[in-house]
């Protein structure tokens, strides 16, 4: 609840004007009835034509001001909502950028898709509803009493039976429908599980003639979704004819007995059809209320799933404390006696690590696959903490520095190329929103991107859709090393992101790479021997240690490891 406190908290203004508004709605509504019992008294069995009139103008300016009251009330309530609505998306968003890679990927993304919309347009629609429907209903259903018990205290006391059953009826289905709505969330994530993969994997699984498979898959997804619904919606089917049920029968009662307190002298007829539209009020409410009222557990169920998002602590979180002195060094990057080990892993990723980058050189990183290698990229990156070691960047403990700094410091291309929709411009300035269009085409240069792009009748303009599907793996992987050239940054960080391109595309990368990006240090993980020849320094990781540093000859000579890569690939080419 305390996000709802938190917005009324500070839109208290907007809040207090919605109160306002609604309580001149049901003062409104409660002048009505009692308008009606005068012109009938008075005017109507009287024959007095002058009290008609009177009260009929009086009836009419107050349905007027009421209409017009709860009319700016609904477009209050209606914006509050959609603002509260607005303001948890935005935390959502955020707070799932805070969250370490780890966090992110244990909540998963399909969750992540539902609590940003399924679950946050419920708490808008029963916020909405609460504030047009239930909030009312209290007040008008204790005015509504005391009208009542004004005129007959019997008829009172029916009222208060009556609604003491409606009560008890709408607390059993609540109840009911409580861990039905909860069940029902989940099994929407499910939903959107098994749908994101069905289209985005829409190309493997026609190539494995899968379909029949995820067709059954998706089904069990639908029916289970479906046969919770169905029992939701079955309680409420009984609910609701219930409420008429007893809507029908208190007017009936109070017909019946108003009558015969009328015929007794003791009550008017003006005055029987006052208490019978507060009946009709009372219960109209009441049944208003209580339809917000069943939106209720749902929306707790989804407020609990994004209560638990948010207040996440994030594993990765930016240091309170003064930055320690920073370690006086021409080296970027200190990678000082590193280990890393997965949470819940037996065994360390990553072992003693050490190793320095200095600025204009190139460092290179091989080895087997699983060996570790993207993980030493991540760690760089802070998206995961060191366990063991430290790693410093320009001499700082990256610990010690903000995640926008350090980050900001680094030009990354990650293993997997993803480009955003939008245009290629869009793209490229991710990292510097003023790059110049000629900085742009210098990057595409730099990236072997230039000739391609020239072609495309847009140019830097050209539509990328989402995840850049309308180019080739080889094509996304050079926007991609382009979009982090265009930063300005002291670390540029390659995660085998020459993979995709042909072998003399890749020479003539690196030669454009040394050509042009002279001042930054150059970190490149590479499965291809070919791509690292020339590094200045290359690292080779076998599962999790250093087994050897050097140049490729020294390498060579001294490191098995290496040699037997480098002896597995030339093979391959001569094979
Ligand atoms: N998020 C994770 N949670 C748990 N274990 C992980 C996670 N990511 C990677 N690993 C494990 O850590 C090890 C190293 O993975 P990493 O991705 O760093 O290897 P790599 O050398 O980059 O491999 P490749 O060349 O195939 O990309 C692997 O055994 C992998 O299973």
């Amino acid at each position: 609840m305390k996000y709802f406190k938190q917005f009324f908290r500070r839109h208290r203004g907007r809040a207090v004007l919605a109160a306002l508004l609604l309580l001149g709605q049901v003062m409104g509504t409660l002048l009505i009835p009692a308008l009606i019992a005068d012109v009938v008294d008075r005017g109507i069995l009287r024959g007095n034509m002058d009290a008609i009139l009177r009260t009929g103008v009086q009836m009419l300016v107050v349905a007027v001001l009421a209409s017009a009251v709860a009319a700016w009330g609904s477009w209050v309530t209606s914006d509050l909502s959609a603002l509260f609505g607005r303001e948890m998306r935005s935390k959502l968003l955020r707070k799932s950028q805070e969250l370490s890679i780890q966090q992110f990927g244990a909540v998963g993304v399909s969750s992540m898709i539902t609590r940003s919309t399924s679950d946050i347009t419920n708490l808008q629609q029963t916020l909405g509803m609460m504030l047009q429907m239930a909030v009312p209903a209290p007040i008008i259903v204790a005015a509504s009493t005391v009208m009542t018990a004004m005129v007959s205290p019997v008829m009172a006391l029916i009222q208060v039976g009556f609604m003491a059953v409606l009560l008890i009826a709408a607390g059993v289905v609540l109840k009911k429908s409580n861990a039905l709505s909860r069940s029902i969330q989940v099994r929407l994530d499910r939903i959107n599980r098994v749908l994101r993969e069905a289209i985005t994997g829409a190309r493997v699984i026609r190539a494995f003639g899968n379909e029949a498979y995820e067709e059954e898959r998706s089904g069990g997804a639908y029916e289970s979704y479906a046969d919770n619904m169905i029992r939701l919606n079955k309680l409420f089917a009984v609910f609701i004819p219930v409420v008429w049920l007893l809507m029908g029968a208190l007017i009936a009662v109070v017909l019946g007995i108003g009558g015969a307190l009328t015929l007794g002298g003791t009550m008017e007829v003006g005055q029987i059809t006052a208490v019978t539209e507060y009946s009709t009020l009372t219960m109209a409410y009441l049944i208003m209320a209580a339809s917000a009222m069943t939106t209720l557990p749902k929306a707790r169920a989804c407020l609990d799933r994004l209560q638990e998002l948010l207040d996440m602590q994030s594993a990765v979180a930016d240091t309170a404390a003064v930055p320690a002195e920073p370690v006086h060094t021409a080296a970027v990057v200190e990678f000082d006696h590193v280990t890393f080990s997965y949470p819940g892993a037996e065994e360390p990723v990553l072992r003693d690590l050490s190793f320095t980058m200095y600025p204009g050189q190139t460092t290179a990183v091989i080895g087997s696959t699983g060996s570790g290698k993207s993980t030493l990229a991540d760690l760089l990156l802070r998206l995961h903490d060191v366990g063991d070691g430290r790693i410093r960047l320009g001499g700082v403990d990256v610990r010690q520095l903000s995640q926008t700094e350090l980050r900001g410091a680094i030009g990354c291309v990650p293993q997997k190329a993803f480009l955003f929709s939008g245009t290629i411009a869009d793209n490229l300035r991710m990292g510097r929103p003023d790059a110049s269009d000629g900085e742009l085409w210098e990057a595409l240069r730099v990236a072997q991107a230039e000739d391609f792009v020239r072609r495309l009748p847009q140019g830097l303009g050209a539509p990328v859709s989402q995840g850049g599907a309308n180019f080739s793996g080889g094509q996304r992987q050079r926007l991609s090393i382009a979009r982090a050239l265009v930063k300005r940054a002291d670390v540029f960080l390659f995660d085998d992101s020459f993979s995709a391109l042909d072998v003399k595309t890749d020479a003539a990368l690196r030669r454009a790479l040394r050509r042009s990006v002279t001042a930054p240090a150059k970190l490149i993980i590479a499965q291809r021997v070919s791509t690292i020849l020339d590094a200045d320094q290359i690292l080779v990781l076998d599962e999790g240690r250093l087994a050897g540093a050097g140049t490729h000859s020294e390498l060579l000579e001294h490191c098995p490891i290496y040699r037997a890569i480098a002896e597995s690939q030339m093979n391959r080419k001569e094979a």
